[in-house]
C-alpha cells in the first residue's frame, strides 16, 4: 500500500504542473459515460497510468476515463481512479481533484481497503484514508509532502452542498435542503466533489448531496470511482455515507461506470436524509 501512495505523491506533483502549464481546452473524443473530456482529463489520466502501473502491488488499474480495465498478471490491489475531477471548472480557476480508490478482488463497496484524494487548489492537499484520515499538504519547494492534521467528523455540521439540478429535485429532496437551509445551514457548493468533501471534512461537518434527480435516477457521481473512495472516506472520518436508503459501501455495482444517488456527511444530517427517503419511498 505505501508504494501505491507514494506513485500518488509523484502523481499529484506531475498532475498540478500539467493543470498550471497546459492547454484547458476540449478534446473531440468523449469518456465511458460520454462526458466530454478537456484535454487534461487526458493528460492526467496517462500521468496516472505511467506511474501505477509500475507499482508492483497493483494487478488492475481503471479510469473513469477508460472504457476497461488495465491488468498485468499480478499484484494484490486493484485501483479505479478519477485522474481530475471537476475538470470543467479548471478554466475559470477553481479547485479540482483526483481520487483513487484502493480495492481488493473485485470492485464492490465491500471490497475497498483504502481511499486517496488530491486537491489542486491554492495549495495541492491530499488526504489518506487508512484505519483513520489523514491530511498530508505539498512543500512546493522540496516537492515533499508533510502531515497536517488527522480529520474527524463531528455529530453534527453547519454547511451543506446541495448536488443535483434543483429544478429536478423530487419535492421531498428539495422540501429536506430547504428545512437544512432555515435551520441555518450555509451553502457551500463549487461543482467540483473534492474541493466540496475536502471542505466539509475540514470544517469537521456538514452535508454534501448528489441525488437521485428526475433526469438523473441514479444520480450523476460514480461508484467505483468517485462515491466508494469518498464513502469509506468519510465513514473512517467517523460520519456515514447513503445512497439515501443504504449505506454505500454496502452496495454491488454491473457495469465499471455504474453511478448512485450519495450522501455524505456528519452522522446527525444522514439521518435525517435516511428519515426522509424513507418516509417518501
Ligand atoms: O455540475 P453538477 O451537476 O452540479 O455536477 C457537479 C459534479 O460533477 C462533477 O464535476 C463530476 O466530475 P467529473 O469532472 O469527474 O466528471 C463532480 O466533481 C461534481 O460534484
Ligand atoms: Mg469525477
Ligand atoms: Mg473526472
Amino acid at each position: 500500500m505505501t508504494e501505491i501512495i507514494s506513485a500518488i505523491e509523484k502523481i499529484a506533483i506531475e498532475i498540478y504542473e500539467a493543470i498550471k502549464t497546459k492547454d484547458t481546452g476540449k478534446v473531440e473524443s468523449q469518456n465511458a459515460s460520454g462526458d466530454v473530456q478537456v484535454k487534461l482529463d487526458v493528460i492526467s489520466d496517462e500521468i496516472v497510468e505511467k506511474y501505477l502501473l509500475n507499482v508492483s502491488s497493483v494487478r488492475e488499474i481503471i479510469s473513469e476515463e477508460k472504457e476497461k480495465p488495465i491488468t498485468k498478471n499480478s499484484g494484490k490491489y486493484l485501483v479505479a481512479y478519477d485522474p481530475l475531477d471537476g475538470s470543467s471548472l479548471i478554466d475559470v480557476d477553481l479547485s479540482v481533484g483526483s481520487i483513487f480508490g484502493i480495492y481488493e478482488n473485485d470492485y464492490k463497496g465491500s471490497d475497498i481497503k483504502a481511499a486517496v484524494y488530491v486537491v489542486y487548489g491554492p495549495r495541492v492537499e491530499m488526504v489518506i484514508a487508512r484505519d483513520v484520515v489523514e491530511m498530508f499538504r505539498l512543500n512546493e519547494k522540496t516537492h515533499e509532502f508533510y502531515f497536517v492534521k488527522e480529520l474527524k467528523l463531528k455529530e453534527k455540521g453547519k454547511i451543506l452542498a446541495p448536488g443535483g439540478t434543483q429544478k429536478n429535485w423530487y419535492p421531498f429532496h428539495k422540501e429536506m435542503i430547504d428545512n437544512f437551509f432555515k435551520e441555518g445551514y450555509r451553502l457551500r457548493y463549487s461543482g467540483g466533489m473534492v474541493p466540496d468533501l475536502h471542505q466539509i471534512l475540514n470544517k469537521e461537518g456538514g452535508l454534501f448531496a448528489y441525488p437521485a434527480t428526475t433526469d438523473k435516477e441514479k444520480g450523476k457521481l460514480r461508484k467505483l470511482f468517485e462515491v466508494f473512495p469518498f464513502a469509506y472516506v468519510y465513514k473512517k472520518a467517523g460520519g456515514e455515507a447513503v445512497d439515501g436508503y443504504r449505506d454505500l459501501l454496502s452496495l454491488d455495482y454491473e457495469n465499471y461506470h455504474d453511478t448512485t444517488p450519495c450522501f455524505f456527511g456528519s452522522k446527525e444530517e444522514i439521518r435525517k436524509v435516511l428519515n426522509t427517503y424513507k418516509e417518501n419511498k
